[in-house]
């Protein structure tokens, strides 16, 4: 085998379409989404447990770092949720499978996404 191919794997020189990055951040926050979901039944658990539990739980979300993970899972699966519904429009054929429409709806996504990160700040602060 050509032991002299032109491989480049240092991600730092490789210019990513728009849409790469909208499809690695898909995943990571899907992930962050799937850890999110153990985070927040074990805060409902704690606040159905009891009145004392439903206390601590309470105070536990009126920290400034509590609310900023809070924040941040909301902002994960707004984004999830932005670039799921694009998958399924372009899966069902609702969007064009080109360069262009691809660039255009993962810049559309993008920004619905950090529409939904400001307000779920505000919501939270
Ligand atoms: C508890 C909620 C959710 C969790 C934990 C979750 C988690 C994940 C993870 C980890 C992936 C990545 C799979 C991979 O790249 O191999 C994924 C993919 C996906 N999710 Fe979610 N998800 C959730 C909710 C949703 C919702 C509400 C939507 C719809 C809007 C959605 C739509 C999708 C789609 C379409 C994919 C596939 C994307 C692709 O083909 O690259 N997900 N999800």
């Amino acid at each position: 085998m050509k032991k002299q191919r032109p491989v480049n794997l240092d991600l730092r020189t490789i210019n990513q379409p728009v849409s790469a990055i909208t499809s690695i951040l898909h995943r990571i926050s899907g992930v962050i989404t799937f850890i999110a979901v153990g985070i927040l039944l074990w805060l409902l658990g704690m606040s159905l447990s009891s009145q004392e539990g439903f206390l601590q739980a309470s105070e536990i979300m009126t920290g400034f770092f509590a609310k900023f993970i809070l924040w941040g899972i909301l902002t994960a699966l707004a984004y999830h949720i932005c670039g799921g519904i694009r998958h399924v429009l372009m899966d069902f054929g609702f969007l064009e499978e080109n360069l262009a429409t691809g660039s255009a709806s993962a810049k559309v996504a993008i920004v619905i996404a950090v529409i939904l990160s400001i307000l779920a700040g505000v919501l939270l602060w």
